[in-house]
């Protein structure tokens, strides 16, 4: 029959060979999120962010995107309040981008898409004894997703960007110790949040998203240095890594609070 063009070389990258085997998902991420439709929950706390710098171990690149893991062995990097019962503890932290700035994030707010958004995801050290056991946890992991625009250049950013050369290709790693993601944050405290998924296999839906409301700004080059990583191993013929993000999923029957008005 005649091939039909992928849209996305994340539709045919080895890990979407099991998108459709999630059947009878009913809390599946991404989502659009209609701001008209979002209800504002008075009772959602602030939410509070410890990160300890020093908890910074590596990046790495792991054939869908580069990541910054974190030393969770100990509760020195957490976050608190919000919608949350107790503190999480964060494990990594990881993009999703666009081969152009037109799209890119898996989150989109009344149907505008964004060249980037940033995960950071952390785990319930109360209900689950590591990282791996609570991603098949229900609301076991909460990741808070950060947009990125384009605009000024974003200093803290830099020393990431800096670093991404070094794991140009899948299974690469290099050392990278004192970074308080932190700076990655809006200062601005508005987000929602649902009850979701992963947005990679295993899409387990044991994620409480917490969604900021403003976006980082981030300088064209930036960007552009994150699309020259590569989703393939050193020897193999190159794929540059872009559009490394999963197509948005039906809401069915949830509701996304925001935390103001
Ligand atoms: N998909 C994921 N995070 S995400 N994109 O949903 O934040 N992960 C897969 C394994 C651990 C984190
Ligand atoms: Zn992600």
């Amino acid at each position: 029959g005649l091939q039909r063009a992928p849209c996305r070389y994340a539709d045919l990258h080895p890990l979407w060979q099991s998108e459709l085997s999630v059947s009878g998902g009913t809390r599946q991420s991404p989502i659009n999120i209609q701001w008209r439709d979002s209800v504002y929950d008075p009772h959602l706390k602030p939410l509070k962010i410890h990160y300890d710098p020093t908890t910074c171990l590596y990046i790495w690149n792991n054939g869908y995107s580069f990541q910054v893991e974190f030393d969770d062995s100990a509760d020195k990097s957490v976050i608190m309040g919000g919608p949350l019962e107790n503190h999480y503890r964060l494990k990594q932290f990881h993009f999703h981008w666009g081969a152009i700035n037109e799209w890119g994030s898996e989150h989109m707010v009344d149907s505008k898409v964004y060249p980037a958004e940033l995960h950071l995801v952390h785990w319930n050290p109360v209900t689950s004894t590591s990282f791996e056991e609570a991603i098949m946890e229900n609301n076991g992991l909460v990741v808070i997703g950060v947009f990125l625009k384009l605009g000024a250049h974003h200093a803290g950013l830099q020393k990431l960007v800096d670093a991404l050369p070094a794991v140009k290709h899948k299974d690469t790693i290099v050392e990278f110790d004192v970074f308080d993601p932190s700076c990655l944050m809006p200062s601005c405290p508005d987000y929602w949040t649902y009850d979701g998924s992963l947005t990679t296999p295993p899409l387990t839906e044991s994620v409480t998203w917490i969604i900021k409301k403003t976006p980082i700004e981030v300088d064209q080059n930036q960007l552009e240095e994150f699309r020259m990583l590569l989703f393939t191993s050193a020897g193999e013929e190159e794929k540059r890594m872009v559009d490394n993000f999963r197509p948005l999923q039906p809401l069915m029957n949830r509701t996304v609070r925001s935390s103001f008005r």
